[in-house]
């Protein structure tokens, strides 16, 4: 098989409930590696629900996953070493510091102590937080744990990347050198899906977007492909379309005439 033509995620009819709400109604999607995937969608539309079923954080789904070719829901717990996640928000261990948390995800993913240590503070370094490196990580800013985040998914080199927002908080710069790192990662033949809200920088990274309304999708394509099937619009005005959006202003004048109490 051409290697570059190899399926990393394949998803069909995957179905969703939570309770009597179907949350997901037949997803199906292949995703073939060095792909970044711009996974889109209003809030509330399945994009989180879809991400952790991947992960194995979710179960009680219908359908079939299968992830290097596994499907997730057998036993074995392989593919997961293969796979980096930045969650939108985390649980990440306050009390220790940088450097004890990112040993314990190293040491996880079977990497040894030097390893991580070594490797831990090159990163660190690059992001311009190894001062740091000693310090709990209670004390960092919002960029600085966002910088931890991205650190510690991408330690053990995995082979598919799920990134929820994964600028949140970061200033100019480090997006600069965040979104260089992603094409360089997608050239060596890592597979990324990227979830985010942000419509500019979705439009500028992504090797493909996928649309997701009411847990359905809705539009799948290269942008120029979509720019084409929608009036040659931006990101954020086929977003409006496909979900139907085109209330903004009314909206926005009424909150502020609430807000005024007229
Ligand atoms: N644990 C849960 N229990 C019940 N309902 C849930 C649960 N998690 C998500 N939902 C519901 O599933 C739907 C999809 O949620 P999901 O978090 O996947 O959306 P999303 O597309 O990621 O949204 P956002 O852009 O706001 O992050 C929503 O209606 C949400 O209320």
């Amino acid at each position: 098989m051409d290697i570059k033509r190899e399926p990393i995620l394949s998803i069909k009819d995957l179905k969703m409930n939570y309770g009597s709400k179907e949350v997901l109604k037949g997803i199906n999607l292949e995703v073939i590696r060095g792909e970044i995937i711009g996974y889109i969608g209003p809030n509330g539309a399945g994009k989180s629900t879809t991400v952790k079923i991947l992960l194995g954080i979710v179960g009680g789904y219908k359908g079939d996953i299968r992830i290097f070719g596994e499907n997730i829901d057998g036993k074995s717990m392989e593919y997961k070493k293969r796979i980096g996640y930045v969650p939108e928000t985390s649980e990440i261990y306050d009390n220790l510091t940088a450097g004890e948390y990112l040993s314990f995800i190293g040491e996880i993913y079977g990497l040894t102590e030097e390893e991580v240590d070594d490797k831990a503070q090159r990163l660190m370094a690059l992001f311009e937080i190894k001062d740091a490196y000693h310090n709990r990580i209670t004390s960092f800013s919002k960029g600085m744990k966002q910088k931890l985040l991205i650190i510690a998914s991408l330690l053990h080199n995995p082979d598919i990347l799920f990134l929820d927002e994964p600028l949140n908080g970061l200033d100019a710069n480090s997006v600069m050198i965040f979104k260089e790192i992603l094409a360089e990662l997608a050239a060596r033949g890592k597979t990324i899906f990227y979830s985010s809200h942000i419509m500019e920088v979705v439009e500028k990274i992504s090797s493909r977007i996928i649309l997701l309304n009411n847990g359905e999708n809705v539009a799948d394509g290269t942008f120029g492909e979509l720019k084409e099937k929608n009036f040659d619009a931006s990101l954020e005005e086929i977003f409006n379309q496909l979900t139907g959006f085109n209330q903004h202003k009314i909206i926005a004048e009424e909150f502020v005439r609430v807000l005024q109490g007229v």
